[in-house]
């Protein structure tokens, strides 16, 4: 899975890139819905809010009053420092329950919206780390335009952030947005060509896909060789690369939690070691190929399976199921 870092000043753009990435089909974790989360009524993060600022920051409802709470975080360092110190670790795991849903749906890129991601040294998570920038001129008018505040309190708010400039020379990506949005959507899409490159052994291995591979393929405890080789594999496959002629996989035998099997499949028969693995899981049906460098024995039985053909009428199919048994 790659985990992009997107950040940048107050107002700087950062959700209207966000934006842009969602509408290419790619998932948002954004920071600001997540803070918000975790400070409404009832949380653990409200109740230590309250606490510490007591309650004339709240409204008769009992929910946080935001607008007043930022004049006191703005204008005040430490109770800035204060805040930040007593929502972070609500922040920092809503964060990542966000992103072990999107893992657990196979996502293989997603963005984290994160406006204090090196504040809250975020960044070692994330890479690239895209820096959406603006000048200082265009940033304080367009923050007085969309909040409507006056330039006093948006340079408060602009303040109270690490330096645009010093954050783009942490940046692997900026995204200069001081222009027009369409100048910003043409930027955009030679980024999105950066972030969609093919991922790397890490990134596949920290995937849903990668970590099960891992997990539970009973050969992967075998060695590394055979799982990289069932990767490239499978990365080959996504690419819609040399397994074009399989069949949707069905094991010949019942398989548990656990267990496997293996089906020689016709189409791959060049690879003279190499096998189809069904395994059954709770939640997944994980199919994977596997080429096997090395094999001690092997036994091969046939099986036939009841299948409709393409007229609906059942007909029984046969098929030659290889056992392979590794040292
Ligand atoms: C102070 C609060 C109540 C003000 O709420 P409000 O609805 O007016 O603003 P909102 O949450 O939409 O934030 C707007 C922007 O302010 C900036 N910002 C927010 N909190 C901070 C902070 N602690 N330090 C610096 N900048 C901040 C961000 O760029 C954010 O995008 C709120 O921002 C908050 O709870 N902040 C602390 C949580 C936090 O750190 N949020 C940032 C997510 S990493
Ligand atoms: N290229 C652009 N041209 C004109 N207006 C823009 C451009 N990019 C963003 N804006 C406007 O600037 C304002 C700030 O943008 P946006 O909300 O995306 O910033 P942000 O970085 O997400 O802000 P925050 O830190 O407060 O969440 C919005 O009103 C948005 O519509």
């Amino acid at each position: 899975m790659r985990i992009v870092g997107l950040t940048g000043g107050i107002s700087s753009g950062k959700s209207t890139v966000s934006n842009l990435f969602k509408a290419h089909g790619i998932p948002v974790v954004d920071a600001d819905i997540v803070a918000r989360n975790v400070l409404k009524k009832g949380t653990g993060g409200w109740r230590k809010v309250v606490v510490a600022f007591g309650d004339d920051i709240l409204l008769d409802n009992g929910e946080v009053d935001r607008p007043k709470l930022g004049q006191i975080v703005f204008t005040n360092p430490d109770k800035r420092q204060l805040l930040n110190r007593l929502l972070a670790p609500y922040i920092s795991s809503g964060i990542f329950v966000e992103v072990l849903k999107l893992w657990m749906k196979g996502c293989k890129i997603i963005v984290l919206d994160v406006p204090l991601l090196f504040e809250a040294k975020m960044d070692k998570w994330t890479k690239p780390i895209i820096v959406v920038w603006v000048d200082s001129h265009t940033q304080l008018e367009r923050l007085m335009a969309r909040d409507g505040t006056t330039e006093e309190e948006a340079k408060n708010k602009i303040n109270a952030q690490m330096s645009l400039d010093l954050k783009r020379t942490k940046a692997d990506i900026v995204i200069d947005n001081t222009g027009s949005l369409e100048d910003l959507k043409e930027h955009f899409s030679e980024v999105l060509i950066q972030v969609k490159k093919p991922l790397t052994w890490i990134e596949f291995g920290i995937s849903r896909d990668g970590a099960l591979l891992v997990g539970i393929d009973p050969k992967c405890a075998r060695g590394g060789l055979i799982w990289k080789l069932e990767m490239f594999i499978l990365l080959k496959t996504e690419a819609g690369l040399p397994i074009t002629r399989s069949r949707p996989l069905e094991s010949t035998e019942k398989c548990g939690p656990g267990s496997w099997s293996q089906r020689v499949q016709p189409g791959i028969d060049s690879f003279t070691s190499g096998w189809w693995s069904t395994f059954d899981i709770p939640c997944w049906k994980l199919c994977t190929l596997s080429v096997c460098p090395k094999k001690s024995s092997s036994e091969e039985k046939e099986t036939s399976l009841q299948e409709e053909n393409e007229e609906g009428k059942t007909e029984a199919r046969r098929f030659s199921t290889r056992r392979i048994n590794l040292r």
